[in-house]
């Protein structure tokens, strides 16, 4: 589904502040499973969503998705087929434009489209039955600049925004860190629905060990950009991961399976 093989990548090359942060890093990922991505901070977890997404370029290797040589598209044009939501909630939505016009935009993408003609009146219903699948109100608030939205709601629009048309990988890059634990395990809750009703192929990076492990399939854990454990999320405690994320461990384990 998802293969990268012998991607690499260091920022600032040729530079005292030169950082390798892939070198020859392959994976593969298959179809409609939610695979959870830990490991460290700094480690190179989002700068592989980046590559992936196109949003940074690498420096070699290649990715391939559903068979498809993606590395030479730009960031727009694999936008057509991945979705991405990140932590910070104002990317993936346009803060100023209300719920109906983000949907709106969300339904074109990959289309050339004026922002005169964005809003159908024949899509209405099926973005208002959209929103009322969230369980949120949003349906009622369709005027609503995004701006003025909780943390929570933006997240779910954002959510339901890069699914709308269905995308062949999801990536979601910690987009319940910023919200608290009860709306994060709402928005959590919500994700694994869709993901699991659209049946997509979903990559998530999360710090939250709990969450890897009720809502993905599959956890990998990265150090210093390197794979140190591939495992099926049933085999692994909560307590187990804690342990692995203690420096000491990281450094000298390498369960890949
Ligand atoms: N566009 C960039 N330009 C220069 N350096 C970058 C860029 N993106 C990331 N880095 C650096 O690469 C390293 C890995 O960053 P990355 O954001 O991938 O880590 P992460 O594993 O996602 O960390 P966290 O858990 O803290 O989000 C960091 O040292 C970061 O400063």
């Amino acid at each position: 589904m998802l293969k990268i093989e012998n991607l690499n990548k260091t920022f600032y090359p040729g530079t005292p502040e030169e950082q390798k942060i892939f070198n020859n890093f392959s994976l593969e990922i298959e179809k409609n499973v939610c695979t959870t991505i830990l490991g460290p901070n700094g480690c190179g977890k989002s700068t592989l969503f980046n590559l992936i997404s196109g949003s940074i370029e690498s420096d070699g290797g290649t990715i391939t998705l559903k068979e498809k040589n993606i590395e030479k598209l730009s960031e727009e044009k694999r936008a057509i087929y991945i979705g991405k939501v990140s932590q910070d909630p104002s990317m993936g939505v346009s803060p100023s434009l209300n719920i109906l016009e983000n949907m709106s935009m969300a339904l074109k993408k990959g289309e050339k489209f004026t922002f005169k003609k964005l809003v159908k009146n024949e899509n209405l219903n099926f973005i208002v039955n959209k929103l009322k699948e969230l369980d949120l109100g949003l349906e009622d608030k369709l005027t609503t600049q995004v701006k003025f939205l909780s943390g929570g709601q933006r997240q779910s629009l954002s959510l339901l925004m890069s699914t709308i048309k269905r995308p062949d990988l999801l990536l979601l890059d910690e987009h319940t860190a910023a919200l608290d634990p009860k709306t994060s395990k709402l928005i959590m809750d919500k994700t694994v629905d869709l993901i699991n009703k659209e049946k997509i192929t979903t990559l998530m990076i999360t710090h939250n060990l709990r969450h890897a492990i009720e809502y993905s399939k599959r956890i990998i854990m990265l150090n210093k950009g390197e794979i140190v454990l591939d495992i099926n999320s049933k085999e692994i405690t909560e307590e187990e991961l804690t342990k692995f994320y203690n420096d000491n461990i990281l450094e000298s384990l390498k369960l890949v399976s």
